[in-house]
């Protein structure tokens, strides 16, 4: 039995075609804390990461200059774990890095590459549990929570025949982990015969099963967790819980009401994609079909909006209408489109590669192509359906790479009011929260002033409309009202050391600190403490919600300007 199931959560081991999942123990609201997981198995940040990323306590460089600076040193033995301090040096060399610093030098000088090998993610992966196992067989009288994981271990789901595929060499797949487990093994200095890379490929379809991606785009970082309890959680496209990370330590949340006795299920995918690319990632990386009401009944992101239970929660957002959260802007489902529909399944692929790394003349041609692949959707007001969803996050992120954040804002409070609150129905999610700091961080940079495009030195009556409303607007205001926000949500997205409310904190104290605006300041407390009474919601109309729809009603005719109609 996996170890160290949490007390708020019961392993069910019912006949069900979906094997083990976790019950409840109790009832959970809405943004609780269900359970923490420490001690997992295997906790490492990506191999590209590596050189960055303290290997122990994951900290890596911040994501704003106003957060506490992390500065890592590489091992000196393999020169590619790195750490932030000695004694988290000291930890992970008392975990498995005394056994996996001798395999990682090894690949670093067999490469004889000057830079030294970077060994993939996974073959990391696969080197640790390993050592973690010989360690548990080598040691005489190994202590009880070590067994205790190789029990675990032995208890994971691997459907190693589904990843071999039929056929004599098997799938692709299977070939690419065979290679893999011939690399650790080979690094390790340990016997390559068929029993051996047998047993470790069954540990790689193990961890492809059972261990989470603990990304964070935020700050660009990623990683591999495994924890035995955490990985008997089943999956949902219409999920009632989610999982993040700190440090080593994963946290798993209620997005809505919980009962006692009900299934937790989160969503192992980005469960906005498409119905039939959802499908082919839980076929290819976990081996079922998913039979949740968003794949059953082919459901939208609107149509599924509309059935999430709290949307009431969102009158303390920036859409505090909730009611029309439950209508979608589309004329009719993506689903009764059969036209628009095929149309999305074929653009989705070309518009899916990251745009990371590219520089702005290339971003700019990208999403003008983009921008003309995601016609039809534009045309049906769909922009919470993947890929404009993306195309239009991507163009804010341009508009703030040239230094015209004037625009990004524009582009910010469409995306705040017209497309996350439709794909994120919970005012807490992560992922709208993110977008609000962000929100408030251009803000900090439109209310100077400096840049504003010049009033009425251009020809384009939109960037004069963009500028006449910015000059008649009480930026800070809005700035101070969007943080306030970040801080009552970001701790139930996620938690109170999330560096999200920090930067949202310290932003918050900055802008409090600023003399002659003590009036607008008691009126924004004053709102955050009781956003529905009469006079507070007339002040967030009137000073915060009605430029921001200002602002979002005319980034549509930023991005065609720019991108072309
Ligand atoms: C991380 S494990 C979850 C725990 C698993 N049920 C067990 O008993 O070990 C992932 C596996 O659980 C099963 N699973 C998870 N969610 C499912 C769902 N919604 N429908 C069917 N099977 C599911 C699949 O076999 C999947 O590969």
């Amino acid at each position: 039995m996996p170890s160290s199931i949490p007390p708020t959560l019961t392993l069910s081991k019912g006949p069900s075609t979906r094997g083990r999942g976790l019950l409840a123990s109790r009832a959970f609201a809405p943004g609780d804390l269900i359970a923490t997981f420490d001690d997992p198995l295997v906790v490492i940040p990506d191999s590209a990461q590596l050189p960055m990323t303290c290997s122990w306590c994951l900290s890596s460089p911040p994501p704003s200059p106003s957060a506490p600076r992390v500065t890592v040193h590489a091992c000196k033995g393999c020169q590619t774990a790195a750490y932030c301090s000695t004694a988290c040096q000291r930890a992970d060399w008392r975990g498995v890095h005394k056994g996996e610093c001798k395999v990682l030098k090894r690949a670093r000088a067999e490469s004889g590459l000057h830079s030294g090998l970077q060994l993939p993610t996974p073959v990391r992966a696969l080197v640790r549990l390993l050592l973690l196992l010989r360690r548990n067989t080598a040691e005489e009288g190994t202590p009880p929570a070590e067994a205790q994981a190789q029990a675990a271990i032995d208890e994971l789901q691997g459907h190693v025949a589904a990843f071999r595929g039929s056929g004599s060499g098997g799938s692709q797949r299977w070939r690419d982990m065979e290679l893999q487990a011939l690399g650790a093994l080979h690094y390790m200095g340990m016997e390559t015969v068929p029993s051996s890379v047998a047993g470790a490929v069954e540990l790689l379809c193990k961890m492809q099963v059972n261990s989470f991606n603990r990304l964070d785009v935020d700050i660009g970082q990623s990683g591999l967790f495994l924890h035995p309890a955490l990985a008997m959680v089943n999956h949902s496209c219409v999920p009632n819980a989610f999982v993040q990370f700190s440090g080593r330590r994963a946290i798993l949340r209620a997005y809505r009401a919980i009962k006692e006795g009900e299934e937790v299920e989160i969503s192992y995918i980005e469960c906005t994609l498409h119905r039939s690319h959802r499908q082919q990632a839980l076929k290819s990386g976990y081996h079922f079909d998913c039979i949740c009401p968003r794949c059953s009944e082919d459901l939208d992101v609107y149509e599924v909006c509309q059935m999430y239970p709290h949307l009431e929660l969102n009158l303390f957002s920036l859409t505090p209408n909730f009611e029309v959260l439950g209508k979608s802007p589309a004329q009719e489902p993506l689903r009764s489109n059969e036209t628009l529909r095929r149309k999305v399944e074929k653009i989705y692929p070309r518009c899916s590669t990251a745009l990371h790394g590219v520089d702005v003349p290339q971003r700019r041609e990208e999403l003008q192509r983009r921008w003309g692949l995601c016609k039809p959707l534009r045309k049906a007001k769909m922009f919470a359906i993947q890929p404009l969803t993306q195309a239009v996050v991507e163009a804010c992120i341009y508009f703030g790479e040239r230094g015209d954040f004037a625009a990004a804002l524009a582009i910010s409070c469409f995306v705040a009011i017209q497309v996350d609150p439709y794909r994120s129905p919970m005012p807490f999610d992560a992922q709208r929260v993110k977008g609000l700091l962000i929100l408030a961080r251009i803000l900090t940079n439109t209310a100077s002033g400096k840049f504003l495009p010049p009033m009425g030195s251009t020809k384009d009556a939109v960037k004069t409309k963009l500028s006449d409303i910015l000059a008649k607007t009480d930026q800070l205001l809005i700035c101070q009202v969007v943080l306030a926000l970040v801080v009552r949500w970001g701790p139930s997205a996620h938690s109170d050391e999330w560096q999200v409310c920090s930067e949202a904190r310290d932003l918050l104290e900055n802008l409090k600190a600023l003399s002659g605006r003590e009036k607008e300041y008691a009126k924004v407390e004053t709102f955050a403490k009781n956003p529905s009474g009469p006079d507070e919601s007339i002040f967030f109309e009137a000073g915060v919600l009605r430029p921001i729809r200002e602002l979002s009603d005319i980034a549509l005719d930023i991005m065609t300007l720019e991108f072309g109609s």
